[in-house]
C-alpha cells in the first residue's frame, strides 16, 4: 500500500504532539499490532523488511557488545524457516559533527555468525536525491536463494531518516511528503512486509514510524512483543521507583507512573532529584540552591533545571505525597573538586551524591523490605539511570554502590528490572546480570513505555495495521 503524504502527515502531526492522540494505553497499542506468528502464511520467497535493534557495539567474541543483535535470532531464523528472503536495516549511532556515520560492518558479520549464515552487507542503497532505493539493491535481493538474510548499511548515513527529529510544525508536511517518497520505493523495491525487531530504536526515526505505513503486512517480533508483555507491563504495577540521570525530561515519565498510582516508594538523584530537592524546600517555605543547576547563564548546558521543571516537581511532589509516596533524596553531594558538601552555592555543580546519601539509601531499602516482608513474590522494583557522572572514576562511588542494593532487593525475592541505558550500563560494570531480574535492552523505549510519552513506533505500527 503506498504511504500517500497524507497518512504520513497524519503520523508525524501524531508522533510530534501537533494533532490530538487518543489516550491508549500499551495494552490498546499491544492488542492492535499483529504478531510475527501472523506472518504464517506467507510463501517461501517472500521479501520481509526487519527494522532490527543494530544499535550495538559489537566486542570481539560472541556475546561481547550483541545483545541487541541476539534479541533478532529467533525473529531471522522464524523467517529462515518459512524461506524468507529478509532485509535488515536500521541505525547505529548518530551523525555527528565531523566524523563519519558507522559502519554496520561488524554487525553484519555478528549477525552471520548467531545465525549460522553468510549476512551480505547492501552499500550505498538509497539515492538521496530522490530519497528513492537504488536498483542494485532490488537485483542483489532478486538473484538471492530463499532463506537470505541482508543488512542494509546504517540508514542514519542518510538524512531522511531522522528529518522528523527537529521539524517544526510549519514544515511537517514537506518532511512527511519526503519520508513517504522514502517508505513507498522501500515498498516497491524492497519488500511490502514488515517486521519491527528493535526494541530499542524509540526515536523518530523514518525506518520505525513511516516505513510501515507503506507495507501490506506488518507483525512485532517475538522478542520485541515479549519484552512489552512480560517485563514492561510488569513494571507498570512497580512500588519501588529508582530514578536518575540528567536528562530532566525524564520528569514527564516519572510524573506519569507517580499519576497510575501504584507507587509506594521513589529514591532519586541527579537531575530529577535536584528538582524535587528545590521543590521540597519550596513547598515547605524553605530555600535550597541548586548552584549552576538553576543558573540562567547555564539555560544552554544539559544539567540546566528551568523554573517550569521545578514547578512541576513541586506539583508532583504534592500528588506524591497524596497517594502516600515516600520521597527518598540526596542529602549531601560531591563537587567537581571531589569535596562533599550538604548545601550548594551559587556556582556549585553537583556530580555524584555524598557517602550520607549512599547510607540513607541503603537504610530506606531496609525499609522498604521490612515493610513488604512477606510481599516481596508480588512487588517490583524499578531503576533508571545513574546517581552522578560515573564514568569518572572519581563520581561513581554512588551509583556503584546502588548496583549492590538492587542485588539486596534481588535476594530478598523482589522482581528488579533495570531499563537499558546508562542504568544498564552500571549494573555491567558493577554488578552481574543475575543481580536482577531482568535489564532492558533499551532505555528511551521503556521510559516512553512506562512514561508520558507512547512508544513512537507502537504508534506507526498501529496505525498501519489499522489501514492494511
Ligand atoms: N550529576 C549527575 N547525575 C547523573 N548523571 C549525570 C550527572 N552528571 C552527569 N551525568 C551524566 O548523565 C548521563 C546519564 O543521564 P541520562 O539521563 O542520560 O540517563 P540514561 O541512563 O542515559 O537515560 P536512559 O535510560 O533514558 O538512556 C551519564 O552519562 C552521566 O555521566
Ligand atoms: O541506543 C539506543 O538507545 C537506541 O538505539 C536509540 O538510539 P537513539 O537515541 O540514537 O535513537
Amino acid at each position: 500500500m503506498a504511504v500517500t503524504a497524507e497518512r504520513a502527515f497524519r503520523l508525524c502531526q501524531l508522533l510530534k504532539g501537533v494533532a490530538t492522540r487518543e489516550q491508549l494505553s500499551l495494552a490498546d497499542y499491544l492488542q492492535s499490532i499483529p504478531k510475527l506468528d501472523s506472518l504464517e502464511d506467507l510463501p517461501a520467497g517472500t521479501t520481509v523488511l526487519i527494522r532490527g535493534d543494530v544499535d550495538a557495539k559489537v566486542g570481539a567474541e560472541v556475546g561481547q557488545g550483541d545483545i541487541r543483535l541476539r534479541s533478532m535470532v529467533e525473529t531471522i531464523k522464524f523467517g529462515q524457516e518459512k524461506g524468507f528472503k529478509q532485509v535488515i536495516f536500521g541505525h547505529l549511532g548518530r551523525k555527528e559533527k565531523d566524523k563519519p556515520i558507522g559502519s554496520l560492518a561488524k554487525v553484519a558479520t555478528r549477525l552471520g555468525k548467531l545465525l549460522g549464515s553468510e549476512v551480505p552487507l547492501i552499500e550505498d542503497w538509497l539515492d538521496e536525491s530522490t530519497n528513492t532505493v537504488k536498483d542494485h539493491v532490488q537485483q542483489t535481493i532478486g538473484a538471492a536463494p530463499n532463506g537470505s538474510v541482508f543488512v542494509l548499511q546504517n540508514v542514519r548515513g542518510y538524512d531522511i531518516e531522522t528529518a522528523l527529529w527537529k521539524a517544526k510544525p510549519d514544515a511537517l508536511a514537506a518532511v512527511a511528503a519526503k519520508q513517504a517518497t522514502f517508505a513507498d520505493s522501500l515498498a516497491e523495491k524492497v519488500a511490502q512486509v514488515y517486521v519491527n525487531e528493535a526494541l530499542s530504536a524509540g526515536s523518530l526515526d523514518a525506518s520505525s514510524t513511516i516505513v510501515p505505513l507503506a507495507m501490506n503486512r506488518v507483525a512485532l517480533g517475538k522478542y520485541t512483543a515479549r519484552e512489552f508483555e512480560g517485563p514492561m507491563m510488569e513494571c507498570m504495577q512497580a512500588q519501588f521507583v529508582v530514578f536518575s540521570g540528567i536528562k530532566i525530561d525524564k520528569l514527564d515519565d516519572l510524573e506519569a507512573m507517580i499519576n497510575r498510582g501504584k507507587i509506594k516508594t521513589i529514591i532519586s538523584a541527579g537531575s530529577l532529584a535536584m528538582a524535587l530537592k528545590k521543590a521540597e524546600a519550596l513547598v515547605a517555605g524553605k530555600e535550597f540552591n541548586l548552584g549552576v543547576t538553576e543558573d540562567p547563564a547555564h539555560a544552554d548546558k544539559p544539567y540546566y533545571i528551568p523554573p517550569d521543571r521545578i514547578e512541576q516537581a513541586r506539583r508532583m511532589l504534592l500528588a506524591g505525597k497524596k497517594q502516600g509516596i515516600e520521597f527518598v533524596l540526596p542529602c549531601d553531594f560531591v563537587l567537581a573538586d571531589a569535596s562533599v558538601v550538604e548545601t550548594l552555592k551559587p556556582g556549585d555543580q553537583q556530580f555524584d551524591i555524598g557517602p550520607k546519601t549512599i547510607a540513607l539509601f541503603s537504610q530506606k531499602i531496609g525499609d522498604f523490605l521490612t515493610k513488604h516482608k512477606g510481599q516481596e513474590s508480588t512487588t517490583v522494583a524499578f531503576h533508571n539511570g545513574v546517581f552522578g557522572m560515573f564514568e569518572d572514576p572519581r563520581f561513581e562511588a554512588g551509583t556503584k554502590a546502588f548496583i549492590g542494593q538492587l542485588k539486596r532487593l534481588t535476594d530478598a525475592g523482589i522482581k528488579v528490572y533495570v531499563g537499558g541505558g546508562e542504568g544498564g550500563t552500571a549494573l555491567e560494570r558493577y554488578g552481574q546480570p543475575n543481580w536482577v531480574t531482568h535489564c532492558f535492552t533499551a532505555g528511551g523505549t521503556v521510559l516512553n513505555a512506562l512514561g508520558s510519552e507512547p512508544v513512537p513506533y507502537l504508534v506507526a505500527l498501529r496505525m498501519a495495521a489499522q489501514d492494511a
